[in-house]
């Protein structure tokens, strides 16, 4: 069974279309969304969880229909979009206080582990945390209603390699189980050659290919020039699918 299955999935905006998105995640992996800025990752997301409108698609996820189930999905779904600096004079604690009440399975014990193991302070405010400490926290509440699925946009930007890495790190542990899966959106590739099992890339607003990470690659090597041996990265994936010449 998937943990989420996006189908068909389309919004339109203005000057932008996101168009026919189709993709899902088995437990137990993590699936890195990549896509240059404004390749509609975002709203890919965003339409999927119903916080913008979608114009078509349907998404299940943990086997029911997301929008017909909301309340009770949102239960096992750990969101981290954007940052929580709406929340920037609370102390951490005050946060964790409001939060526990939405969800049935808060662990209150698991939540005091996951800031210990973060090192973070409960008394500290929001606007006192690094970038880093500030997505930790987020994964710490997610992990503490114990979320069967994560869906991080761009966890790992602004983060300096080491934090980078050591977040990585984490996601792998968190899967390790096979009961968790992860989404994240991204457009650092080395973080996906690291940590991800399967990849889905969007190209202006459009599905260009979703497979597992080795497949994914493999399908791509025809953009090798000749001569060139070894296989190509993400990156070089990435740079020649989107080079563009510049008529300057
Ligand atoms: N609320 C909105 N109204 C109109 N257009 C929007 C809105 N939100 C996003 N867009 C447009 O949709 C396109 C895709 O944006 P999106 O944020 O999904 O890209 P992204 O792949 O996440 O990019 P980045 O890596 O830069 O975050 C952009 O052209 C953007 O201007």
């Amino acid at each position: 069974m998937h943990v989420l299955s996006v189908k068909g999935l389309s919004k339109r905006y203005p000057n932008f279309t996101l168009q026919n998105i189709t993709f899902s995640i088995k437990p137990g992996r993590i699936m890195g969304l990549i896509g240059k800025n404004g390749a509609g990752k975002s709203t890919t997301l965003k339409s999927m969880l119903n916080l913008v409108h979608p114009d078509e698609g349907t998404i299940q996820m943990f086997g029911k229909d997301f929008k017909q189930n909301e309340e009770s999905c949102k239960q096992d779904l750990g969101v981290v979009l954007g940052g929580i600096d709406f929340y920037n004079h609370k102390k951490l604690k005050d946060i964790a206080k409001v939060t526990k009440r939405f969800y049935k399975n808060w662990d209150e014990a698991a939540f005091q582990k996951y800031l210990q193991t973060f090192s973070l302070d409960p008394n500290k405010k929001v606007k006192e945390l690094s970038t880093g400490m500030k997505v930790k926290f987020m994964i710490a509440i997610a992990l503490s209603h114990r979320a069967k699925l994560l869906i991080l946009d761009e966890p790992t930007s602004g983060l300096d390699p080491v934090s980078r890495d050591e977040l990585l790190a984490l996601f792998r542990q968190l899967v390790k189980g096979g009961e968790r899966s992860i989404l994240f959106s991204t457009h650092i590739t080395s973080d996906l050659e690291k940590c991800a099992d399967d990849i889905t890339y969007i190209k202006d607003g459009k599905l260009l290919k979703s497979a597992e990470k080795s497949v994914f690659i493999n399908s791509f090597q025809h953009l090798k020039e000749p001569g060139e041996t070894g296989a190509l990265s993400l990156e070089e994936i990435m740079i020649r699918t989107e080079r563009r010449a510049y008529d300057v």
